[in-house]
This record gives C-alpha cells, sequence and structure tokens, in this order.
C-alpha cells in the first residue's frame, strides 16, 4: 500500500502495535536541554535506574545561558544553578554534554543538525516543542514533556499515538525579501494556531526542492506554531549535501549505505493525505504578527484587522494597538535577531545585508544572538558582526536569549520588540514585553527605520 513519508518513519519505528492504545516507538536519539531534563533525572536516580542508552543522548545548556558575559559569573543565581545541574547530571548518566564555552555549544536545535547528531530517517525526540525543527530531515522528531524524557532515558522506548498526514504543498518561488518566515507566519494565519493540531505535516513540492535546509528548518521549527507536533521534509540532494562531513554524519560506505536509505523516505505518489492545502510562494508578502498568538499576523501592507473574537480583543488590549492602524506605522523599541527559528547563517546574512551601510533609529536598541557558536565564528569569517556592530546592533554568543527571556535579556513592561523569534505570548521575552514575529530581514528593515517597515523598499 502506498504510504507517506511519516507513515514509514512510524512504521520502521514501531516497536509493539497499541491495541486500544498508543503504539510503542523506539526512539533511536534525545537531545537534552537544561529546563526540561531535571524531572527526567530525578527520576531516574529515585528508582535507582540506569540510562539504556547513554551514547543515544545529547546534552546542552541554552535557554538560561548569558549570552554577554560568557565565561563570567552568571547574574542570574536560578539560571546558573539549572545549567550546573545539567552538567552534573550529564556526568552523573554518562551523556556527552556540549560545554558553554566549546566550538559545538548552541541552541538545542541548531547544533543537533550542524553536528549531524540530526539525520534522515531516524526517531529524535527533546523535551522541547521546537523539536519539530528536526523534520526538515526527513526525522521522526517531536517535543515530549519532561516526564516522558525520563521514560526514554530508561527505556528508549515511547508510547505515541499516530497522527493524521496533512500536506502543504508549495509552488513558485519567495520574491526578493521574502523568506520561510513570512510563509510560515501566512500559513500560521490562514489556519490557526491550532490548525494543523493532530496532524503531522509534511511540506512538498517544488518550491521545497529550491529551498535550503535553513528555510526548511524554520518552517519545521514554526508547524508546532500551527499546533502540530511533527513537521516534515522529504530528504533530497540538498539533505544529503548539507549532512555531508558534519562530525557525527556516518562516513566512508556507511554514509553510502545511509544515503541509500534516506533516498527511500519519500511519499509514495499515490500515497493518501488526510488534508492537502496549496500554497502559491510567489503571492506571499513579508508578514508580521500584531497579536499574542502567531497566527495573528498580516502582510506588512495590511491594517491591524478588526477583532474577529475575544481572543483578538485581547490581544489588541495587550497590544496597546487599534484595529484599522497600519501594521508599517507600528514604532519598535527593541530588535531581537535569533531563537532556534532564524539564526543560522543564512538568516543572519540576510539581515545583514539590509543592515549593510545603515545605522539603526537612534531609540532603538538591537541584538544578535547567533543560533550556535560555529555560526557565530561563520558569521565572523564573514565579516557579519562588523556589519551588525556598526549598524549599533549588540552581538552576542548563543543561546535562546530574549526567544524566551529565561536569563538576563529581556525586554521591560511595555517594550515593543521586532523579533524573529517563534512565540510572541504574553510576557514572553519579559514580563509587559509586547513582541512583534517577523523574519531577519524585516526585524532589520524595522530596526533601522525605527517601526515595522516592508524590508522590500530597502533592497538594493
Ligand atoms: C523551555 C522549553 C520546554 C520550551 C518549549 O517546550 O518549547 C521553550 O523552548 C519554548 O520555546 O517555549
Ligand atoms: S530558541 Fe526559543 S523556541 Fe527555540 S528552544 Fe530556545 S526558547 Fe525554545
Amino acid at each position: 500500500m502506498a504510504r507517506t513519508l511519516y507513515e514509514k518513519l512510524w512504521q520502521s519505528h514501531v516497536v509493539r502495535h497499541g491495541e486500544d492504545g498508543p503504539d510503542l516507538l523506539y526512539i533511536d536519539r534525545q537531545l537534552v536541554h537544561e529546563v526540561s531534563s531535571p524531572k527526567a533525572f530525578r527520576m531516574l536516580a529515585e528508582r535507582g535506574l540506569p540510562m539504556r542508552r547513554p551514547a543515544t543522548h545529547l546534552a546542552v545548556a541554552d535557554h538560561a545561558v548569558p549570552t554577554a558575559h560568557r565565561g563570567k559569573m552568571f547574574r542570574d543565581k536560578q539560571a546558573q544553578a539549572q545549567v550546573a545541574e545539567l552538567t552534573r547530571n550529564a556526568q552523573k548518566f554518562g551523556i556527552r554534554e556540549l560545554a558553554l564555552n566549546s566550538r559545538e555549544h548552541g541552541i538545542v536545535h541548531v547544533i543537533g543538525p550542524e553536528l549531524g547528531f540530526t539525520l534522515p530517517g531516524i526517531s529524535l525526540v527533546c523535551g522541547d516543542s521546537h523539536t519539530t525543527t528536526h523534520g526538515a530531515f526527513g526525522a521522526l522528531a517531536f517535543g515530549i514533556g519532561a516526564s516522558e524524557c525520563g521514560t526514554v532515558m530508561a527505556t528508549q522506548c515511547l508510547p505515541q499515538w499516530r497522527a493524521k498526514t496533512m500536506q502543504v504543498k508549495l509552488t513558485g518561488a519567495f520574491q526578493p525579501g521574502i523568506s520561510a518566515k513570512d510563509l510560515s507566519l501566512a500559513l500560521i494565519a490562514q489556519i490557526g494556531s491550532e490548525g494543523a493540531k493532530g496532524y503531522a505535516v509534511e511540506y512538498s513540492g517544488p518550491a521545497v526542492a529550491l529551498m535550503n535546509m535553513s528555510a526548511r528548518m524554520t518552517l519545521c521549527n514554526m508547524t508546532i506554531e500551527a499546533g502540530s507536533r511533527i513537521g516534515l521534509v522529504a530528504p533530497d540532494e540538498v539533505t544529503f549535501g548539507y549532512l555531508k562531513g558534519r562530525p557525527m554524519a556516518p562516513v566512508g560506505e556507511m554514509w553510502d549505505r545511509a544515503v541509500a536509505y534516506w533516498s527511500s523516505l519519500v511519499s509514495d505518489p499515490d500515497a493518501e493525505f488526510d488534508r492537502v492545502l496549496s500554497i502559491d510562494l510567489d503571492s506571499i508578502a513579508p508578514h508580521v504578527s500584531w497579536g499574542t498568538s502567531p497566527d495573528q499576523a498580516a502582510p506588512v501592507n495590511a491594517v491591524i484587522p478588526a477583532p474577529r473574537h475575544e481572543k483578538d480583543l485581547k490581544a489588541l488590549e495587550y497590544m496597546a494597538l487599534t484595529p484599522g492602524q497600519m501594521l508599517s506605522d507600528i514604532g519598535i523599541d527593541r530588535v531581537f535577531i535569533g531563537s532556534c527559528t532564524n539564526a543560522r547563517i543564512e538568516d543572519l546574512r540576510s539581515a545583514a545585508a539590509i543592515l549593510q551601510g545603515r545605522k539603526i533609529a537612534p531609540r532603538v536598541k538591537a541584538l544578535v544572538v547567533p543560533g550556535s557558536a560555529a555560526t557565530k565564528e561563520q558569521a565572523e569569517s564573514e565579516g557579519l558582526d562588523i556589519v551588525f556592530r556598526n549598524a549599533g546592533f549588540e552581538w552576542r554568543d548563543a543561546g535562546c536569549s530574549m526567544c524566551v527571556a529565561m536569563n538576563d535579556d529581556r525586554l521591560a513592561p511595555g517594550e515593543r520588540c521586532a523579533s524573529t523569534s517563534n512565540r510572541n505570548f504574553e510576557g514572553r521575552q519579559g514580563p509587559g514585553g509586547r513582541t512583534h514575529l517577523m523574519s531577519p530581514a524585516m526585524a532589520a528593515a524595522a530596526a533601522v527605520s525605527g517601526h515595522i517597515a516592508d524590508v522590500r523598499t530597502l533592497l538594493s
């Protein structure tokens, strides 16, 4: 029978079919960070259980780490304790941890792919909702809860319900100034923040074949904001090209065998999806969120829509905005370029291209936080750090930073931020802070303009 990519991945990991309950899946790899892992490690310790296969785990502290004072003291003692606990647990249970000062350090969803820890065909979990990111490689990757992390550590298995399947067919090509983030925001605005709930979403079509891994990762990363725990792209030559030579990728004959298997990880031509959507990229304009949920987003040249329900009213009040107001008239105080959605090298390049030879508006404070130490190093070798600094940005070390405000980087109450992150929930970037989600190029355009602006007017 014809099968979708999701069904192939699922079936290759089923240990036991659930009769009336969920299937039991084998989990190949787990990424571990400091926020969701303490409970899991405690579970093992309390029951005196060892880790089933420590070598399949990789730990990194990213959420709470300082980005301005790397290697110095943490100002936040709770954050410091959290990071120290991860190191203690990694040592105790024999898991590899990427040290804060190492070249491999970074946001968990950025370093997994960079190291080749993330591979097509594997099942990969992490106690983190944006684990959807890794589906860009054709991995069965999904976020799990803290106690499920413990289950995987102890058994290498996890009971799971199979999702329905959704195909998002993409045609056309991104127009100048437009990127995967705009597409994600447009899609989420269209289907809603629960529009893909219960579905595994596969992005396919000619436009996906043209996308680099960075764009595919942005798309899969944001899939959770449409309510889906799984975003997928079938692995292809672009995927293999990205992975070849990565530190943890297979080599020699194993590489050839892996590529042969990975090439089979596509939806069969006559496979049926439960739901199919089509989007033409030619029609996508730069998108910006105006509310407190990622689906409250609109094209930059639109006005803030009239509230449709209570949720919109509440969001407009929190955001201090009025229906009918031009999105591009909204002044901003801060700019954050970072997060596992948009802090890879391609993201930094696209922002730097706008900032080249320009300065940020006088009242704006801006920071750029690369997704990983390797991304930072690559950016510096290209001189991007100079472009950012000359424009007036602070150039930081890797971490989640102002995406989630668990370290020292946060908005003051009432401050408004143009942000390349993925969530604009109330208080997400600091209590009382107001977030507008957008692409790196759009965030750069907002930085130099002092208000939300259409990046297309700044393209040379
Ligand atoms: C802290 C962590 C568990 C959380 C997540 O699950 O995604 C965070 O990464 C986020 O982006 O909200
Ligand atoms: S960068 Fe933001 S979204 Fe990504 S893992 Fe960190 S906190 Fe979560």
